[in-house]
Protein backbone atom coordinates (compact mmCIF):
# COMPACT_ATOMS: atom_id res chain seq x y z
CA UNK A 1 0.00 0.00 0.00
CA UNK A 2 1.38 3.45 -0.98
CA UNK A 3 0.27 5.62 2.06
CA UNK A 4 -1.11 3.66 4.51
CA UNK A 5 -1.98 6.14 6.95
CA UNK A 6 -3.70 8.95 4.99
CA UNK A 7 -7.15 7.23 5.59
CA UNK A 8 -6.41 7.27 9.45
CA UNK A 9 -5.09 11.14 9.58
CA UNK A 10 -8.03 12.50 8.06
CA UNK A 11 -10.16 10.84 10.31
CA UNK A 12 -8.20 11.93 13.02
CA UNK A 13 -9.04 15.42 12.30
CA UNK A 14 -12.61 14.52 11.69
CA UNK A 15 -12.11 13.14 15.28
CA UNK A 16 -10.71 15.81 17.07
CA UNK A 17 -13.36 18.46 15.82
CA UNK A 18 -15.67 16.64 17.13
CA UNK A 19 -14.24 16.25 20.00
CA UNK A 20 -13.45 20.12 20.14
CA UNK A 21 -17.02 20.53 19.75
CA UNK A 22 -18.22 18.52 22.43
CA UNK A 23 -15.54 20.53 24.45
CA UNK A 24 -17.06 23.88 23.48
CA UNK A 25 -20.89 23.33 23.86
CA UNK A 26 -19.47 21.53 27.89
CA UNK A 27 -17.35 24.83 28.20
CA UNK A 28 -21.20 27.25 28.32
CA UNK A 29 -22.03 24.87 30.87
CA UNK A 30 -21.36 24.03 34.59
CA UNK A 31 -18.21 22.52 34.95
CA UNK A 32 -18.12 19.69 37.23
CA UNK A 33 -15.21 19.31 39.25
CA UNK A 34 -12.91 15.89 40.74
CA UNK A 35 -9.31 15.91 41.30
CA UNK A 36 -6.75 13.16 40.69
CA UNK A 37 -3.26 12.98 42.53
CA UNK A 38 -3.66 15.72 44.35
CA UNK A 39 -6.09 19.33 45.21
CA UNK A 40 -4.70 21.01 41.83
CA UNK A 41 -4.63 18.10 39.13
CA UNK A 42 -8.01 18.25 37.90
CA UNK A 43 -10.77 16.06 35.93
CA UNK A 44 -13.95 16.79 34.53
CA UNK A 45 -17.19 14.50 33.42
CA UNK A 46 -16.02 16.27 29.84
CA UNK A 47 -12.48 14.69 30.50
CA UNK A 48 -13.85 11.14 30.42
CA UNK A 49 -16.76 12.02 28.22
CA UNK A 50 -14.59 12.92 25.07
CA UNK A 51 -11.90 10.51 25.54
CA UNK A 52 -14.57 7.40 25.25
CA UNK A 53 -16.09 9.38 22.19
CA UNK A 54 -12.78 9.61 20.67
CA UNK A 55 -11.58 5.92 21.38
CA UNK A 56 -14.90 4.39 20.25
CA UNK A 57 -14.97 6.47 16.88
CA UNK A 58 -11.49 4.66 16.25
CA UNK A 59 -12.41 1.27 17.32
CA UNK A 60 -15.34 1.54 15.34
CA UNK A 61 -13.37 2.71 12.38
CA UNK A 62 -10.01 0.62 12.53
CA UNK A 63 -11.44 -2.42 14.93
CA UNK A 64 -10.19 -3.27 18.98
CA UNK A 65 -7.79 -5.77 17.92
CA UNK A 66 -5.02 -4.57 15.21
CA UNK A 67 -4.81 -1.03 16.52
CA UNK A 68 -3.99 0.00 20.49
CA UNK A 69 -4.87 3.14 22.57
CA UNK A 70 -3.31 4.96 24.94
CA UNK A 71 -5.39 7.50 26.51
CA UNK A 72 -4.91 10.34 29.79
CA UNK A 73 -8.15 9.02 31.37
CA UNK A 74 -8.06 5.48 30.42
CA UNK A 75 -4.52 5.31 32.12
CA UNK A 76 -5.56 7.14 35.02
CA UNK A 77 -7.98 4.21 35.41
CA UNK A 78 -5.50 1.64 35.20
CA UNK A 79 -4.94 0.76 31.80
CA UNK A 80 -1.43 -0.13 30.05
CA UNK A 81 0.63 2.64 28.86
CA UNK A 82 3.42 0.82 26.91
CA UNK A 83 3.93 2.00 23.53
CA UNK A 84 4.58 -1.53 21.45
CA UNK A 85 4.89 -2.05 17.58
CA UNK A 86 1.55 -1.80 17.15
CA UNK A 87 -0.32 1.00 15.40
CA UNK A 88 -0.94 2.86 18.51
CA UNK A 89 -3.69 6.26 19.15
CA UNK A 90 -2.19 8.18 21.87
CA UNK A 91 -4.98 10.93 22.97
CA UNK A 92 -5.36 13.64 25.21
CA UNK A 93 -9.12 14.31 25.22
CA UNK A 94 -8.61 17.73 27.42
CA UNK A 95 -5.32 18.93 27.65
CA UNK A 96 -5.40 22.06 29.47
CA UNK A 97 -8.32 20.91 31.71
CA UNK A 98 -6.99 23.53 34.39
CA UNK A 99 -7.77 25.91 31.38
CA UNK A 100 -11.45 24.39 30.64
CA UNK A 101 -12.45 24.55 33.98
CA UNK A 102 -11.31 27.98 34.32
CA UNK A 103 -12.57 29.55 31.17
CA UNK A 104 -9.02 30.25 30.47
CA UNK A 105 -8.95 30.23 26.62
CA UNK A 106 -6.72 27.69 26.04
CA UNK A 107 -7.66 24.07 25.38
CA UNK A 108 -6.76 21.22 22.93
CA UNK A 109 -7.91 17.69 21.79
CA UNK A 110 -4.53 16.23 20.99
CA UNK A 111 -4.78 13.22 19.06
CA UNK A 112 -1.05 11.04 17.85
CA UNK A 113 -0.25 7.62 16.27
CA UNK A 114 2.76 5.89 16.27
CA UNK A 115 3.61 2.82 14.14
CA UNK A 116 6.52 0.52 15.26
CA UNK A 117 7.16 3.42 17.66
CA UNK A 118 7.58 5.71 15.48
CA UNK A 119 4.92 8.86 15.38
CA UNK A 120 3.24 9.31 12.07
CA UNK A 121 0.99 12.12 12.44
CA UNK A 122 -0.29 14.17 14.95
CA UNK A 123 -3.13 16.36 15.46
CA UNK A 124 -3.75 19.05 17.81
CA UNK A 125 -7.61 21.16 17.34
CA UNK A 126 -7.34 24.35 19.79
CA UNK A 127 -11.10 24.09 20.27
CA UNK A 128 -11.69 27.41 22.17
CA UNK A 129 -9.86 29.37 19.23
CA UNK A 130 -11.08 26.49 16.58
CA UNK A 131 -7.36 26.36 15.32
CA UNK A 132 -6.65 23.08 13.46
CA UNK A 133 -3.19 22.12 13.77
CA UNK A 134 -1.80 18.39 12.37
CA UNK A 135 1.36 17.54 10.57
CA UNK A 136 2.29 14.07 8.87
CA UNK A 137 5.93 12.64 9.04
CA UNK A 138 7.40 13.56 5.92
CA UNK A 139 4.59 16.06 4.69
CA UNK A 140 4.68 19.23 6.50
CA UNK A 141 3.28 20.43 9.20
CA UNK A 142 -0.19 22.82 8.87
CA UNK A 143 -2.41 24.98 11.04
CA UNK A 144 -6.35 25.54 9.06
CA UNK A 145 -4.21 24.17 5.66
CA UNK A 146 -1.63 27.21 6.14
CA UNK A 147 2.10 25.78 5.99
CA UNK A 148 3.75 25.88 9.62
CA UNK A 149 7.62 27.12 9.86
CA UNK A 150 9.22 27.72 13.15
CA UNK A 151 10.92 31.00 13.86
CA UNK A 152 14.63 31.94 12.62
CA UNK A 153 15.78 33.31 15.36
CA UNK A 154 18.76 31.79 16.60
CA UNK A 155 20.37 34.21 19.05
CA UNK A 156 18.49 33.59 22.39
CA UNK A 157 18.52 37.24 23.29
CA UNK A 158 15.39 37.26 21.14
CA UNK A 159 13.42 34.67 21.92
CA UNK A 160 10.42 33.98 23.69
CA UNK A 161 10.12 30.44 25.75
CA UNK A 162 7.44 28.69 27.52
CA UNK A 163 7.15 26.50 30.30
CA UNK A 164 4.98 25.58 32.97
CA UNK A 165 4.67 24.87 36.64
CA UNK A 166 2.97 21.53 36.35
CA UNK A 167 0.82 19.92 38.78
CA UNK A 168 3.24 18.77 41.82
CA UNK A 169 3.27 21.50 44.75
CA UNK A 170 6.52 19.89 46.58
CA UNK A 171 8.64 22.76 47.79
CA UNK A 172 11.66 21.33 46.28
CA UNK A 173 10.15 20.68 42.79
CA UNK A 174 8.73 24.00 42.72
CA UNK A 175 11.69 25.66 43.20
CA UNK A 176 13.97 23.36 41.02
CA UNK A 177 11.02 24.73 38.67
CA UNK A 178 11.11 28.73 39.50
CA UNK A 179 15.35 28.63 39.67
CA UNK A 180 15.45 27.09 36.13
CA UNK A 181 13.04 29.90 34.88
CA UNK A 182 15.03 32.74 37.06
CA UNK A 183 17.87 31.72 34.96
CA UNK A 184 16.84 31.59 31.47
CA UNK A 185 14.74 34.62 32.28
CA UNK A 186 18.08 36.12 33.33
CA UNK A 187 20.17 35.51 30.26
CA UNK A 188 17.96 37.69 29.52
CA UNK A 189 15.60 36.90 27.04
CA UNK A 190 12.78 38.58 25.60
CA UNK A 191 10.09 36.81 28.11
CA UNK A 192 8.74 33.58 29.47
CA UNK A 193 4.91 32.72 28.66
CA UNK A 194 2.86 29.60 28.95
CA UNK A 195 -0.87 28.43 27.67
CA UNK A 196 -1.12 26.03 30.14
CA UNK A 197 -1.85 23.46 27.57
CA UNK A 198 1.60 21.50 26.51
CA UNK A 199 -0.25 20.81 22.98
CA UNK A 200 -0.91 24.50 22.13
CA UNK A 201 3.02 25.54 23.77
CA UNK A 202 4.20 23.08 20.89
CA UNK A 203 1.74 24.64 18.47
CA UNK A 204 3.06 27.56 19.18
CA UNK A 205 6.58 26.76 18.64
CA UNK A 206 5.83 25.20 15.17
CA UNK A 207 4.12 28.86 14.47
CA UNK A 208 7.23 30.96 14.96
CA UNK A 209 5.25 32.83 18.15
CA UNK A 210 7.75 31.47 20.53
CA UNK A 211 11.16 29.90 20.00
CA UNK A 212 11.15 27.21 22.92
CA UNK A 213 8.66 25.06 25.26
CA UNK A 214 10.09 22.81 27.63
CA UNK A 215 8.51 21.02 30.45
CA UNK A 216 9.46 18.10 33.16
CA UNK A 217 6.31 16.11 34.10
CA UNK A 218 4.31 16.12 31.19
CA UNK A 219 3.08 13.08 29.67
CA UNK A 220 3.15 11.20 26.44
CA UNK A 221 -0.25 12.31 25.61
CA UNK A 222 0.52 16.01 26.50
CA UNK A 223 3.27 15.99 23.64
CA UNK A 224 2.86 13.06 21.16
CA UNK A 225 1.07 14.80 18.35
CA UNK A 226 2.68 18.33 19.02
CA UNK A 227 5.99 16.38 18.77
CA UNK A 228 5.18 15.32 15.16
CA UNK A 229 3.94 19.18 14.50
CA UNK A 230 6.92 20.90 15.95
CA UNK A 231 9.45 18.38 13.78
CA UNK A 232 7.36 19.14 10.41
CA UNK A 233 7.07 22.96 11.09
CA UNK A 234 11.55 22.45 11.52
CA UNK A 235 11.98 22.09 14.62
CA UNK A 236 13.80 19.99 16.93
CA UNK A 237 12.95 17.43 20.07
CA UNK A 238 15.69 17.33 22.74
CA UNK A 239 15.66 15.55 26.50
CA UNK A 240 16.04 17.90 28.77
CA UNK A 241 19.86 16.30 29.49
CA UNK A 242 20.88 17.30 26.23
CA UNK A 243 20.19 13.05 24.79
CA UNK A 244 17.20 12.07 22.24
CA UNK A 245 14.02 13.17 22.75
CA UNK A 246 11.77 10.26 24.30
CA UNK A 247 8.38 9.72 24.22
CA UNK A 248 8.00 7.86 27.60
CA UNK A 249 10.37 10.01 29.62
CA UNK A 250 7.86 12.54 30.93
CA UNK A 251 10.16 15.23 30.33
CA UNK A 252 11.28 17.36 27.17
CA UNK A 253 13.14 20.08 25.24
CA UNK A 254 10.91 21.56 21.81
CA UNK A 255 12.92 24.53 19.80
CA UNK A 256 12.87 26.21 16.68
CA UNK A 257 16.85 25.38 16.40
CA UNK A 258 19.07 23.60 18.35
CA UNK A 259 21.07 26.32 19.63
CA UNK A 260 18.56 27.63 21.14
CA UNK A 261 17.68 24.03 22.50
CA UNK A 262 20.80 23.39 23.79
CA UNK A 263 21.11 26.74 25.41
CA UNK A 264 18.32 26.50 27.47
CA UNK A 265 19.06 22.84 28.58
CA UNK A 266 22.11 24.04 30.18
CA UNK A 267 19.64 25.95 32.56
CA UNK A 268 17.35 23.34 33.32
CA UNK A 269 17.38 22.06 36.87
CA UNK A 270 16.29 18.26 36.25
CA UNK A 271 13.99 16.59 38.91
CA UNK A 272 12.47 13.11 39.14
CA UNK A 273 9.35 12.05 37.50
CA UNK A 274 8.31 8.75 36.86
CA UNK A 275 8.37 7.21 33.16
CA UNK A 276 4.68 6.69 31.98
CA UNK A 277 6.12 2.83 31.02
CA UNK A 278 7.43 2.39 34.18
CA UNK A 279 6.09 -1.38 34.79
CA UNK A 280 3.60 -0.71 37.68
CA UNK A 281 1.19 1.35 36.50
CA UNK A 282 -0.25 3.54 39.31
CA UNK A 283 -2.68 6.19 39.33
CA UNK A 284 -0.25 9.45 38.69
CA UNK A 285 -0.15 12.67 37.16
N1 LIG B 1 2.32 16.26 36.50
C1 LIG B 1 2.42 17.13 35.51
N2 LIG B 1 3.42 18.01 35.51
C2 LIG B 1 3.52 18.88 34.52
N3 LIG B 1 2.65 19.01 33.52
C3 LIG B 1 1.62 18.18 33.46
C4 LIG B 1 1.45 17.21 34.45
N4 LIG B 1 0.35 16.53 34.16
C5 LIG B 1 -0.15 17.03 33.03
N5 LIG B 1 0.60 18.04 32.59
C6 LIG B 1 0.31 18.77 31.37
O1 LIG B 1 1.25 19.83 31.15
C7 LIG B 1 0.59 21.05 30.81
C8 LIG B 1 0.64 22.04 31.96
O2 LIG B 1 1.69 21.82 32.78
C9 LIG B 1 -0.77 20.60 30.43
O3 LIG B 1 -0.68 20.22 29.10
C10 LIG B 1 -1.05 19.42 31.33
O4 LIG B 1 -1.98 18.51 30.75
P1 LIG B 1 -3.51 18.34 31.24
O5 LIG B 1 -4.16 19.66 31.16
O6 LIG B 1 -4.05 17.35 30.24
O7 LIG B 1 -3.43 17.79 32.62
MG1 LIG C 1 -2.67 16.96 28.91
Amino acid sequence: MEDPWQEAYDFAVEVARGAGAVIRKAAESEIKVSTKSSTVDLVTKTDERVEKIIIGSLKEQFGEGTHCFIGEESVANGESCNLTDKPTWIIDPVDGTTNFVHGFPFVAVSIAFAVNKQLEFGVIYSCLEDKMYRARRGKGAFCDDEPLAVSDVADIHKSIIISEHGTDRSPEKVKKIFSTMQKILCIPVHGLRGSGTAATNMCLVASGAVEAFFEIGIHCWDIAAGAVIVKEAGGVLLDVDGGPFDLMSRRMVSANNETIARRIIKEIEIFDSERDDAPVQKKKK
